[in-house]
């Protein structure tokens, strides 16, 4: 049986398969896109010719660790592929993002992108999603007056995300309430909803986003499907 990490390493490195020669790659962030970054690290040392666009700070620092060559989002005409984790994938390939902060330039960059993939071990799949808690990034600027509103419509709670007992920054300037749905029966109409509520930048939902899922299991299989 494969640990969650050796579940990870090997959607990563399967996903970095999929890039080609001359591709323009959007990288995304956390414990999975590490592995991604790692296995392309290999490859453009290796001579593979590639420009990355990375999805955040911590990404960019890797990936130029790795000797990957990066672009900004705004110098890339169009994204050939951008592959990426996810905290929550529903079988229509709806997904929850943000789970490390980075949920507003993932979503630009995934936007920008021909072709999304989403690299995920088999925990990320849900009949519905809203168990994991659903990042809505502010701007700090009266974000109390944002979450009593969030809070009212939805009877919901939400949680303002910290880091050392301070308000969490993103790379952004923002800052990021967790918002504990449960359940969420209409993904589509709460994305446009929440970015409705003046304060709020956008929220951790990929609508109609992710083209290809590559998810990893314990036996050691993956599975790779495409989102209609
Ligand atoms: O959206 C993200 C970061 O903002 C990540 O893709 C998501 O949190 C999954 O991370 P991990 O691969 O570490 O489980």
């Amino acid at each position: 049986m494969l640990t969650a990490n050796e579940i990870k390493r090997k959607v990563g490195e399967q996903a970095a398969e999929l890039v080609q020669p001359g591709m323009t790659v959007g990288i995304g962030t956390g414990s999975t896109a590490y592995w991604l970054v790692m296995a392309l690290g290999e490859k453009v040392r290796q001579g593979l010719d590639i420009r990355c666009v990375p999805t955040s700070r911590e990404t960019a620092k890797l990936a130029s660790e790795q000797q990957i060559p990066l672009i900004a989002l705004n110098d890339a005409a169009v994204i050939d592929i951008t592959i990426d984790g996810a905290d929550e994938i529903d079988p229509q390939g709806q997904l929850i993002k943000g789970g490390g902060g980075a949920l507003l330039q993932e979503k630009m960059v995934a936007a920008a992108s021909r072709q999304l993939v989403i690299i995920a071990d088999h925990t990320k799949l849900v009949k519905q999603l809203g168990v994991f808690p659903l990042p809505v990034e502010v701007i700090p600027f009266g974000w109390k007056q944002v979450q009593r509103h969030i809070e009212a419509l939805y009877s919901i709670k939400s949680i303002l995300r910290t880091k050392d007992d301070q308000p969490l920054v993103t790379d952004h300037g923002h800052y990021i309430l967790d918002c504990h749905f449960n359940q969420i029966a209409d993904a589509p109409a709460l994305n446009i909803a929440l970015n409705t509520i003046p304060g709020v930048v956008d929220n951790g939902l990929f609508i109609k986003m992710a083209t290809c899922t590559i998810i990893g299991y314990p036996d050691g299989s993956v599975k790779e499907s495409g989102v209609d």
